[in-house]
């Protein structure tokens, strides 16, 4: 179980993060809503250290994250931000060090094999040896997701994953991070402005509007009025194939 407790972030005077508190259980997956400059990005590095909220508290199994070494975090949650530094090294090195919380004195047999599953279960082993400043953005993104998972978290951060992946590789990818969360029974936080496809893959949506948690739940918070109030647009919502869809305008 994750919780999140009335978390509280400033920048300078401008409050952005007021009191969010909501809680995440094992094999959980939501998405983080809300408009541009809503605080999401924020409220995902409030969640992994890299900002210390004004207040609040993060506790994973009722451990509370502030307590833990670098590396019992980095055993604990991995993150893929919205933008990511890019060094010259090559897809695989990439991808491996997500191990590096594991590794003790070398590189093991079992770290290689993690990674070289997770490059074959993502499509990228043609890549393996390619230098990740040579990728596109969509082949970027796949591998820090990569990386992301072969560190096997606790709590998998995502900030927007998807945003420079074709509409297939989107779906893809959303897939497989909602069977991961299943399978390992994690619990993964994504931020998305795709409010179709969270409701395709998430289990729960967190709307951020005016630094508030907003609204918290699962599918039957996505309604008309919760978009009107939180990005000031109209929508209907109907089912396609089966599936609740918003249509906007
Ligand atoms: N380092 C910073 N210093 C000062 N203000 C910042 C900083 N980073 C972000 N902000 C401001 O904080 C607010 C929240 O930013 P944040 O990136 O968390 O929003 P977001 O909901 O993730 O937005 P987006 O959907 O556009 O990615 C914005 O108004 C932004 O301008």
């Amino acid at each position: 179980m994750i919780e999140i407790k009335d978390i509280s972030f400033s920048y300078g005077k401008s409050n952005i993060l007021k009191d969010v508190s909501f809680n995440v259980v094992a094999g959980e997956f939501v998405g983080i809503l809300g408009k541009n400059g809503a605080g999401k990005s924020t409220l995902v590095t409030c969640l992994n250290k890299i900002r210390a909220p004004k207040k609040g508290r993060v506790l994973i199994d009722k451990h509370d994250i502030l307590k833990m070494s670098r590396l019992e975090t980095a055993r604990h949650i991995s993150y893929v931000a919205q933008k990511n530094e890019i060094h010259q090294m090559t897809v695989f090195d990439s991808v491996l060090l997500g191990r590096k919380p594991y590794i003790k004195w070398a590189v093991s047999q079992e770290d290689i094999d993690i990674c070289d599953e997770m490059l074959e279960k993502m499509g990228l082993s043609e890549f393996k040896l390619r230098y990740i400043d040579e990728l596109s953005g969509g082949e970027l993104q796949k591998v820090m997701l990569a990386r992301a998972l072969v560190q096997q978290p606790r709590l998998l951060l995502l900030d927007e994953p998807t945003s420079n992946l074709d509409p297939k590789n989107q779906y893809e990818m959303m897939a497989l991070v909602r069977h991961v969360t299943k399978e390992r029974n994690i619990s993964t936080i994504i931020v998305s402005h795709d409010i179709n496809l969270a409701l395709r893959y998430c289990d729960r949506f967190l709307f951020l509007k005016d630094g508030k948690a907003y609204k918290y739940g699962d599918e039957s918070v996505v309604t008309p009025e919760t978009i009107e109030s939180v990005y000031g647009i109209t929508s209907a919502i109907g089912e396609v194939k089966g599936q609740k869809t918003v249509v906007i305008g």
